[in-house]
């Protein structure tokens, strides 16, 4: 178990990380999210003994980083792949960590062998691809057996078969009961992986709570209607008091009323649908509704956040849906 407790760091005048009080629990896959700037490596740095807390307490299994005695056994981190000694090679990255922590040489082997590494493992890591690097910090991590993992980016560099392993692997360790804690930018992949999440915006906390609850009460539901009589039924919902409003390649949405509502309408008026479908907005729309206040870095453009992993269609579709229900 992680507990932090009114954590807080300031850089000069930069609050980055401001009054965190929330607590990793173990048994799930608990992601922390958040906008660029927010704050999460630094509050992942501060939970290693990296960075000191300006104030507040991080406490790893009830103690501070630094009375832990061995803390590869305790809590394994992956934080950023490209800090190892790149004349050395895998093997050789790990015999060095497992001997300054007491971890026995034949783990070695066993950990080189659970990310796939057994047969580059005489190679240097100045040779390794970004996603070898991800795999071998990986390794690094769970060196010790540990019952905490903490991974800051984990799938960045990772191709689709990484991604999926990675996926794997985090939630067969939450499901032995360890406490994994991992940040993304990839919302698809959160989605996914988390059954918990952690969300903080310019260093504050916005949300601790399950993904459901999470999209839940962060998002809207809708109705998605297709029809080729689009204007007739338009005139229809709106006659009913339902508004509907055009969301592209021939489709309208319509908010607050149920599917069924709208069928029976449409049927009534033998108005021919070719799609009646009850929407439950995604995680990434969620982040983006909950978060949207606190975004530090916007790109200057008219049309939105510049559009990494889709962002910025997200935030047309919102500026659109916005000025409909007003
Ligand atoms: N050593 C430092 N000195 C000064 N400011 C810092 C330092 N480290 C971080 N910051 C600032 O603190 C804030 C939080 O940064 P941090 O890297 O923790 O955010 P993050 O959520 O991990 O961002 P990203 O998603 O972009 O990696 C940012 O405004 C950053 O510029």
């Amino acid at each position: 178990m992680i507990e932090l407790e009114g954590l807080t760091k300031r850089f000069g005048e930069k609050v980055a990380v401001n009054h965190l009080t929330f607590t990793v629990r173990p048994g799930v896959v608990t992601g922390f999210l958040g906008p660029n700037g927010a704050g999460k490596s630094t509050t992942m740095r501060m939970m290693l003994g990296l960075d000191r807390p300006t104030a507040g307490d991080v406490r790893i299994d009830g103690r501070h980083y630094d009375q832990i005695r061995h803390p590869l056994k305790y809590i394994g981190a992956l934080l950023d792949a490209k800090a190892m000694h790149g004349g050395r090679s895998a093997f050789n990255h790990l015999l060095c960590l497992a001997q300054s922590n007491g971890i026995p040489k034949s783990r070695v082997a066993e950990v080189l062998d659970t990310v796939g590494l057994t047969a580059v493992a005489k190679k240097k890591a100045k040779g390794f691809s970004l996603g070898m690097g991800q795999r071998l910090g990986i390794a690094g991590a769970l060196l010790g057996d540990p019952q905490i993992l903490m991974f800051d980016e984990p799938v960045n560099g990772l191709d689709p078969e990484g991604i999926h392993w990675i996926r794997n692997l985090m939630k067969g360790l939450a499901a032995q009961g360890r406490t994994v804690f991992v940040s993304s930018h990839l919302m698809s992949e959160m989605a996914l992986t988390a059954d918990h999440l952690v969300v903080i915006g310019q260093g504050r906390l916005l949300a601790d709570t399950s993904m459901a609850d999470f999209i839940r009460q962060n998002s809207r539901s809708y109705v998605r209607l297709r029809s080729p009589q689009q204007e007739r039924l338009r005139d229809v919902l709106r006659q009913a008091g339902i508004p509907a409003v055009e969301a592209g390649n021939g489709t309208l949405e319509v908010d607050g009323a149920r599917s069924e509502q709208v069928g029976e309408l449409a049927a009534e008026h033998h108005l021919v649908l070719h799609e009646l479908s009850p929407q439950q907005a995604s995680l990434e729309e969620a982040f983006m509704q909950l978060t949207a206040e606190s975004v530090e870095y916007h790109a200057h453009s008219e049309t939105g956040p510049p559009d990494t992993n889709g962002w910025g269609e997200q935030w047309a579709r919102q500026q659109r849906r916005t000025k409909a229900g007003s």
